[in-house]
């Protein structure tokens, strides 16, 4: 920006918010009108009874509720309703989309002139030596010329889109494809952008705009005026901020790479790889969103987001309600997938070296046997060795041999178990009805059918066949079976040749430590995509499905609100069938449209099979980061996750700048990726806070040290700290902090997946890398989860120098 164009800052921003105010205002206005206007058709439709059919009339009236109920929510919910603003030059074609903007991305051939620089192309803004704030243009052109433009056309973004009266957009869906430029623009490629503007306001109030200037070399004007440019830019503002316990949308500074993968078709799979802070969360859930605005028909509703700890779901799950996409997308976490079958949600992790037997593929293989051997094992009642029933007259009698012969030739079938109990009841009844001699004695094959049906009806109404058939064929649960597994022998014979018997040992002990014979105690996480598994076994109970419902179906002349007072009206319909995110209600979906999996990285292959049966006909986003994985054989679980996916066409994304962590904490994390995960580019960190990391030893106590370390954070930033510690730490670390407030955390390093605080402290990183073979990623994720500020504190074990730096993170 040139140093004579400058304008006095405080007049210039001042200027520019009231331009924003007066716009903003112009929206509720129009917003207001809107609900006039159904509030006179409410009223209206009350009055005239009869009007038009009943249904129609019924209709009207649900669509004005629904639009009084968009307006209370745009009045009370969204801080930043309108976000953004972009100044375009005029287009190559002059053609309008849907949403009333010119369609174009390339500017027009005129557009863009060359005039001879005569010092009249500024409108006399002084230099007042104010960083930041001025005017746009005098480019670097050649001496005396001046390139110039006219702005053609500005747009307004928004989290919903708004139309005039006249049809003219007021504001534009951050969705919309006309909104896209505001994303896309880079001063490398800017289209038609000359200036994208962030607009801050809470409530109808505009407080601050921040500009980036996409053609710096153009001298642009807007309305006669030279166009004004304000701030250093939105998005270094929004990483500057505080963190909370939640995270925020970023709707207002998606950047170019990230709008690439958010507005990717939906069709077949969509794998997104970056390293820490890329936002790849932060994208999955704004693509969530964007998905539902592309397609409600088939994503309301309809779409799951797996996330891999409850506490990434709570910390996450606010965002996609700021987006006005309330209910309409299941948040849920890898230990509360199957709620049904397990009863409840798992959050106790299993030690590592029992999580790798319980996540390995090969627990498909002894789940099976397990299955189909929890038959014999008498769970409810003892399994009976004889029948004995009465035919024609006579007594009847299948011994233990002729029992077994039946239930092998039962089981030679593929069906789940508990399905094959009819074709169990038939073949008891083959082989009575053959005992008794029956069949030896009619010959007609009409007689004998006839015949056969009194005597199947003779012997299912005996009370004894009933009980019998209970007992030698009960009806199973998957706890009762992983109850079962509890037992070494038993379980060494349903797992020979498949898992070794140290494997089997680690296997049982883990299960009988937790669950009774007949599987009831508390779950881990990794149990549940067990359960799922043999739910799938064991034959699932029927269940009524759910009846998909088009808000879009009923669109009559209020389109631009019903499309948000409809996601209302779907939110309540969730809520009563239990959908929403993180709890989770006893109608829980288990077929989605869209699979969304977070921290993909880390699934085991027991629990792809688990998210899989939940997208079988659906279409997929995968986010996640190798470096990150905390699954100890990353080629298993590559090959669980290409048989999810099976042969759709995959698309892939990479993600490169870290958002998160400033430079001086990304390089210390860096030398930890060096020795993970050799030869893989970190994520370039596009912040500096100029403080490098801090490093401290250990006292004798080391939880006076923890807490003494965390305190001086708590000082030192003004929102959220994190200590990470060993998982075998984790309760000890949260009586460390007790006391010192809700700001500051303490979390096992697997827990830490995901999260972000302003500070972090993470404690003994030996411990961390040493807990198991895939340590060094897990020490990768802890080393980066700081926004500001991240202090590493040692104990013996760690090796620390005179610098107090630990071994593992020097530099050398
Ligand atoms: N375009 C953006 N504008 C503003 N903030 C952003 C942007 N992209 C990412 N962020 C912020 O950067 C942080 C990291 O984002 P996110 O948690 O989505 O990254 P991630 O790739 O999932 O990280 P990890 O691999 O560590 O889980 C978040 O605070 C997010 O809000």
């Amino acid at each position: 920006m040139n140093a004579q164009h400058r304008a006095e800052p405080e007049s210039v921003r001042d200027r520019e918010i009231r331009a924003e105010q007066s716009h903003l205002d112009r929206v509720y206005r129009r917003l207001e009108e809107k609900i006039h206007e159904a509030e006179f058709l409410m009223d209206d439709a009350a009055k005239r009874g009869q009007v038009g059919t009943p249904g129609a009339l019924a209709e009207r009236d649900a669509q004005v509720f629904r639009a009084g109920i968009h307006l209370n929510r745009l009045n009370s919910e969204f801080e930043d309703f309108l976000f953004g603003r972009i100044d375009l030059l005029e287009g190559k074609t002059g053609e309008r989309g849907p949403d009333g903007a010119y369609t174009s991305v390339e500017p027009a051939d005129g557009a863009v002139r060359e005039a001879a620089d005569d010092g009249a192309t500024d409108d006399g803004a002084t230099d007042d030596g104010a960083a930041g704030d001025g005017a746009a243009g005098g480019g670097d052109g050649a001496a005396g010329t001046v390139k110039i433009a006219d702005i053609a056309e500005t747009l307004h973004i928004g989290r919903l889109g708004v139309l005039d009266a006249d049809y003219t957009p007021l504001v534009i869906d951050w969705r919309a494809p006309a909104a896209a430029p505001f994303y896309r623009a880079t001063p490398v490629a800017p289209g038609r952008v000359v200036r994208r503007r962030v607009i801050r306001s809470k409530g109808r109030r505009v407080h601050s705009v921040e500009d980036d200037l996409l053609r710096p070399e153009i001298t642009a004007r807007l309305d006669g005026e030279a166009l004004a440019v304000v701030g250093d830019g939105a998005l270094m503002a929004a990483l500057g901020q505080a963190r909370g316990h939640t995270m925020r949308d970023i709707v207002a500074s998606i950047q170019a790479e990230q709008d690439e993968v958010i507005r990717a078709p939906a069709a077949s799979v969509t794998e997104v790889e970056g390293g820490p802070g890329t936002g790849k969360t932060a994208v999955a859930l704004h693509r969530a969103a964007y998905l539902l605005y592309q397609d409600r028909r088939r994503y309301a509703g309809g779409i799951l987001i797996v996330s891999p700890t409850p506490l990434l779901v709570s910390y996450t799950e606010g965002v996609l309600p700021s987006l006005g996409e309330e209910g309409q997308v299941a948040i849920r976490a890898l230990g509360s997938l199957a709620e049904e079958t397990a009863g409840a949600t798992a959050t106790t992790y299993d030690e590592q070296r029992v999580a790798r037997v319980k996540g390995s593929a090969r627990m498909v293989k002894v789940l099976r046997k397990a299955a189909r051997g929890a038959l014999d094992l008498g769970l409810r009642a003892p399994v009976p060795e004889r029948l004995r029933v009465v035919a024609f007259g006579a007594r009847v009698e299948l011994d233990a041999t002729e029992l077994a012969a039946v239930r092998g030739q039962v089981l030679g079938g593929t069906a789940p178990v508990n399905l094959m109990r009819p074709r169990a009841r038939k073949l008891l009844l083959d082989a009575v009805w053959d005992k008794s001699g029956a069949r030896r004695r009619h010959d007609d094959p009409e007689l004998a059918a006839e015949v056969r049906a009194g005597f199947d009806e003779d012997i299912t109404g005996e009370d004894d066949f009933t009980a019998f058939l209970d007992a030698w064929w009960p009806e199973v649960t998957p706890r009762q079976v992983l109850g079962a597994m509890a037992d070494e022998g038993r379980l060494a014979r349903w797992a020979r040749r498949v898992l070794r018997p140290a494997e089997v040992r680690t296997l049982a002990r883990a299960l009988a430590a937790r669950l009774t014979p007949l599987g009831e105690g508390e779950l881990s996480v990794h149990d549940i995509a067990l359960l799922d598994e043999l739910r799938t076994l064991l034959g699932a109970p029927a269940r009524p499905r759910k009846r998909e419902v088009d808000p879009l179906d009923q669109l009559t002349g209020l389109e631009e609100l019903t499309t948000a007072a409809d996601r209302d009206a779907g939110a309540r319909r969730e809520r009563a069938w239990g959908y929403q995110g993180g709890g989770g209600g006893a109608q829980e979906r288990t077929e989605y449209a869209h699979v969304i999996v977070d921290e993909a990285q880390d699934l085991t292959p027991m629990q792809w099979r688990m998210v899989a049966r939940r997208g079988r006909h659906a279409t997929w986003t995968i986010v996640g980061d190798p470096a990150q994985s905390s699954w100890t054989d990353p080629d298993e679980s590559a090959a669980a996750r290409d048989e999810a996916l099976g042969k759709r066409p995959r698309r892939r994304f990479e993600l490169t700048v870290n958002y998160r962590n400033p430079a001086e904490l990304a390089v210390l994390a860096d030398r930890v990726l060096a020795l993970a995960m050799p030869g893989t580019a970190p994520p370039r960190a596009v912040r500096s806070t100029g403080v490098e990391p801090g490093f401290s030893v250990a006292g004798d106590d080391l939880g006076a040290s923890v807490r003494d370390a965390a305190a001086r954070l708590l000082d030192e930033v003004e929102g959220t700290v994190g200590v990470v510690v060993a998982m075998a730490r984790r309760q000890e670390a949260r009586e460390w902090l007790a006391g010192l407030g809700e700001r500051v955390v303490a979390l096992g390093s697997l827990e830490a997946k995901g999260l972000e605080y302003d500070a972090s402290l993470v404690v003994s990183p030996a411990q961390i890398a040493d807990e198991s073979p895939a340590g060094l990623r897990t020490l990768y994720v802890a080393l980066t989860r700081a926004t500001q500020r991240l202090e590493v504190l040692s104990t013996a074990a760690d090796l620390p120098d005179e610098t107090a730096a630990p071994d593992l993170l020097r530099a050398d």
